[in-house]
């Protein structure tokens, strides 16, 4: 992949955490592609987080690169700031994320920080708030919601940035269905804006419905990636990894089999791939 295709690119990037003996990353490559929604797949502890807060410089790794359209990354505060406004991150808590009383204020927050006109700042949190479906909600004290809203207000924050790069770890933790459907179109929004994501979950059924490209992550490094249909595909080797697979993918499994016992034409690869985009676009 050229640079111009490529956002964010690691290459065999190592990082240890201060009071480790192992590497919570290593041999770690990968490259984000422009414009994709790309999701992270992997069982706990195999470094989702640690990659996440090495690609927005928080970490700086022990071995290897990391390159923002392919310069290497600079650690210098200067530096780091403007990173900081290119890829914006979602902690998985919001609680960890917002500071300010209200949710107008703590929208506003980046931006003050950035030392931006008024009138800018202004204009921006009020696009915000109309974008995250938020000006209801504006001078609606951060302790009073609930933890969708926060969840909201979280990425309003990031977003209100103008980042090129969102990564979100675990978005979809602790949401109910119809939440995390709210999530979704939330997500649309953000990516119809030009917006590259790059999501980390368990959440294998939300992978499988939204992601364009799906990277598998195992003990520190990238084991597997493509489509979620080539990945999800490999149900063998994501088993084994201990992460089961898309409910579609176990129901259309079943369906072949079913077809296959009863001396019946299996569905073509063909229909079963018509089958999971008519399914994404429910
Ligand atoms: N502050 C820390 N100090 C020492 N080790 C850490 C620290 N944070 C994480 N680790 C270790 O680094 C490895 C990767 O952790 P990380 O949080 O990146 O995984 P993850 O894939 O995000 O996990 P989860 O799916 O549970 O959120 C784990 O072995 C973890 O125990």
């Amino acid at each position: 992949m050229s640079p111009e295709f490529e956002l964010l690119s690691f290459k065999n990037v190592e990082y240890t955490y201060p009071c480790s003996q192992h590497p919570a990353v290593q041999n770690l490559t990968l490259r984000i592609p422009k414009h994709q929604r790309c999701a992270i797949i992997g069982r706990n502890g195999c470094g989702k987080t640690t990659l996440f807060r090495l690609a927005n410089g928080l970490y700086r790794p022990k071995r290897g690169r990391i390159e923002w359209q392919g310069k290497p990354l600079n650690y210098d505060r200067k530096s780091l700031n403007q990173l900081r406004q290119k890829v914006g991150l979602v902690f998985q808590n919001p609680e960890q994320q917002l500071v300010a009383t209200t949710v107008e204020e703590d929208i506003s927050y980046g931006l003050c920080n950035l030392g931006l006109p008024e009138s800018e700042i202004a204009q921006r949190v009020q696009q915000t708030l109309l974008d995250f479906d938020l000006l209801n909600l504006a001078d609606a004290p951060i302790n009073y919601l609930s933890l969708g809203q926060k969840k909201r207000v979280s990425i309003a924050d990031v977003m209100v940035l103008q980042p090129q790069l969102l990564l979100l770890d675990e978005p979809t933790a602790y949401l109910d269905p119809k939440q995390v459907q709210n999530f979704r179109t939330t997500l649309e929004k953000v990516h119809s804006r030009g917006t590259t994501i790059l999501l980390a979950t368990h959440n294998l059924d939300f992978v499988e419905a939204w992601a364009d490209w799906v990277f598998v992550m195992d003990s520190g490094e990238i084991v597997l990636e493509g489509t979620p249909e080539t990945v999800f595909n490999q149900s063998q080797q994501i088993q084994e990894l201990g992460l089961g697979v898309p409910l579609i993918v176990t129901a259309l499994n079943a369906i072949q089999d079913e077809l296959t016992l009863n001396q019946l034409t299996p569905l073509s690869a063909e229909q079963l791939q018509k089958i999971r985009q008519r399914i994404r676009q429910l």
